[in-house]
């Protein structure tokens, strides 16, 4: 399947993780590290509500809120979800649904307004896609879009996508594929480049952390600023997977092998900032 709303592959460069965290070190107050949830965080699994994030990388998170200027989690879930995985973490912003959500430092989930007219339109698309889609799809609804998964059901693929082109072609709505997953959303300018392009503006230096082929537009974010401002300093880190293939780790600076393995690279970089 050809992929979609990949974004800019930036050109790699050459850069270790020692040269990184160094130049970290120097941006520590301007500094803010973004993470990308599953595949990044959170191990993957056959149900997608049972996932939970890492234990050893959410600690290093956790510790992490207090040596940098901003921690933030950018995710195609709902906020809701997110908050209720990291409850255990104090000082994170979270982005819902590529931005379509955000939760402020009140605790307040705040939706992007263009994007509500569409809430009727996602509840009877899962209620279309629940009955229409064989069985083995596992449809997941999330208020502003809706994710087709055919994970435990991987022959299911090319009926689900091609259910889901036909749905996006008839309501008017923009489709993101990813792991194992097509996901229909409203067609409202967000993605997770444009979060990480605001949420940078007065950074010195942001780190974003992703596995997916939704994630090198943030990817895409960082290198742009770097290029309007050659003090600020991004670094792009692929958590890699055998299932989007070599795509985001292409676009990486730095490469880590899986989200225990984020724990570790995190614990780390505790070590070498404070
Ligand atoms: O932006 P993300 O935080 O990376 O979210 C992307 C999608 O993640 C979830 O699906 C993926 O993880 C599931 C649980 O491990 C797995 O079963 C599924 O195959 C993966 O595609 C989530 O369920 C989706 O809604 C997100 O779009």
């Amino acid at each position: 399947m050809r992929p979609i709303n990949t974004g800019e592959q930036p050109p790699p460069r050459s850069l270790t993780a020692e040269q990184a965290w160094r130049a970290t070190a120097d941006r520590l107050e301007g500094c803010v590290l973004f993470f990308d949830f599953d595949g990044t965080l959170a191990p993957v699994r056959d149900d997608p509500t049972a996932v939970e994030p890492a234990p050893k990388a959410l600690a290093a998170i956790n510790a992490l809120t207090s040596v940098v200027q901003r921690v933030a989690i950018v995710s195609a879930r709902p906020v809701e979800f997110l908050r209720d995985r990291l409850a255990s973490v104090e000082g994170v912003d979270i982005y819902g649904l590529y931005g379509l959500e955000h939760m402020l430092a009140s605790g307040e989930t705040v939706t992007e307004e263009a994007a509500l007219p569409w809430v009727p339109t996602m509840a009877e698309l899962t209620d279309r896609a629940r009955a229409e889609l064989p069985e083995g799809t596992l449809v997941e609804y999330k208020r502003l879009s809706v994710a087709l998964h055919w994970r435990t059901a991987p022959h299911l693929a090319g009926v689900v996508e091609q259910w889901g082109r036909e749905q996006a072609e008839r309501l008017g709505l923009r489709l993101q594929v990813g792991r194992m997953v097509l996901e229909l959303k409203p067609p409202v300018d967000r993605d997770k480049g444009m979060v990480i392009g605001e949420a940078v503006r007065s950074a010195s230096c942001a780190w974003y952390f992703g596995d997916d082929v939704s994630d090198i537009k943030a990817f895409a974010a960082l290198r742009a600023r770097e290029a309007a401002d050659p003090d600020f300093f991004g670094v792009c880190v692929a958590v890699a997977n055998p299932e989007t293939g070599d795509e985001v780790s292409t676009a990486a600076d730095l490469t880590i092998e899986s989200p225990e393995a984020l724990g570790d690279f995190l614990t780390e970089a505790l070590h070498r900032l404070t």
